[in-house]
């Protein structure tokens, strides 16, 4: 039997049977979630409070994780610099060491911090085994557990992950408003992460942050220069009322960017197809090739969803593409100012090659303003 530094035993349960006992860490509690895997060597505290997380168990390939600990939260401007969200997002977290951190701007463990946001760990497993699982299975259900003891691990899966919508917990309610120099932009929250609002705030633009469910008519109200379509948790063909929203906006011919979520809405919109990916993207090292000028950067990547060349839209042209596996990456509309990316072009936690898409968002604005 393993050693539990925390006095702490956990499992992860996985829907095709496979039970792997290790030890517990962060809070005790018993939690399911699709389980996903992320190759990310670094960035675990933007991982972690990253919205699109929310109702994921993420597996952390990475050996060692926690070896810097968690920073104070600093916000500028109602913007958090070193955190995606307010909140951890995860459903749980599997590693297969959990660190005590030893950095200067530490403000406390990867243990605590889970254990404080109610957010179950696990440790002492063999990740490489589950992500092989999760490779050649496909994504699936899980439960993971720390210091629960259960019979029947499959009676606690009681919903499937594509079947809900998780926008509703990590939208805001109502406006918010970053206020700025310049023009307005207006951003679709429907769970952005905070990296891509500072990179949008950082070019002087004033951000009204309204709810995933808002009309096109509350939308406008703001007379917007642009609109951000933003980032987001779960099935993207659930949201076919964002989806209209979307065509909604489109028809007063201002500037629109769509990010992650964003840009699956604008596909689903615009006539293309979204399709479930077998086990989706999450790394910070991932290819984008831009196909305009044959350029491959380096990119962030959150998402298990995702759109095929046969099934973009309509009056759009592929713009990036993943060199990988041919997935898109990136649509340009032919005869509007729409252009979207899959990938993250803020990052956060890097590499930063790709933040030029916001200079050219703001090129756009600028002449049409
Ligand atoms: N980061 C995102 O916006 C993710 C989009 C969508 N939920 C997916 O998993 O594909």
């Amino acid at each position: 039997m393993t050693y539990c530094k925390r006095g702490l035993e956990g499992f992860l349960y996985t829907e095709d049977g496979t039970l792997l006992r290790g030890c517990g860490f962060g809070a005790k509690g018993i939690r399911y979630g699709e389980v996903v895997f992320t190759t990310a060597m670094n960035g675990y505290p933007e991982s972690l409070t990253d919205p699109s997380y929310r109702g994921q168990i993420l597996v952390i390939t990475h050996p060692l994780v926690g070896n810097y600990g968690v920073p104070t939260p600093q916000v500028e401007n109602g913007i958090l610099k070193n955190f995606e969200s307010e909140r951890l997002q995860i459903e749980g977290l599997v590693v297969t060491e959990e660190t005590d951190p030893y950095k200067w701007n530490s403000s406390r463990s990867l243990h605590q911090w889970l254990e404080e946001g109610g957010v179950p760990g696990v440790s002492n497993v063999d990740t490489r085994m589950i992500v092989k699982r999760v490779r050649s299975l496909g994504s699936m259900m899980g439960v993971i557990s720390s210091g629960v003891e259960v019979e029947d691990p499959r009676s606690y899966i009681l919903s499937k992950y594509d079947e809900i919508d998780f926008t509703q917990f990590t939208s805001p309610k109502s406006p918010i408003v970053h206020h700025n120099q310049g023009d307005l932009l207006v951003v679709v929250d429907c769970g952005i992460k905070h990296g891509i609002l500072e990179e949008i705030y950082k070019r002087g633009f004033t951000v009204v942050r309204l709810p995933c469910k808002s009309s096109a008519d509350q939308i406008m109200d703001y007379s917007p220069k642009g609109v951000v379509f933003s980032n987001g948790p779960g099935n993207p063909n659930l949201l076919t009322g964002l989806a209209k929203t979307f065509l909604d906006v489109k028809e007063y011919g201002i500037p629109i960017l769509g990010i992650c979520l964003g840009h699956q809405i604008a596909t689903v919109a615009l006539g293309g197809k979204v399709k479930k990916m077998k086990f989706g993207h999450r790394a910070i090292n991932k290819p984008v090739k831009d196909l305009s000028d044959g350029r491959c950067y380096i990119s962030t990547h959150n998402h298990g969803y995702g759109v095929f060349k046969e099934d973009i839209p309509p009056e759009t042209q592929v713009w990036f593409v993943n060199p990988d596996d041919g997935v898109v990456e990136g649509l340009l509309h032919r005869k509007l100012p729409i252009i979207t990316t899959q990938f993250h072009p803020e990052a956060r936690p890097g590499p930063m090659d790709t933040t030029w898409v916001f200079d050219k968002f703001k090129r756009m604005v600028n002449k049409n303003a």
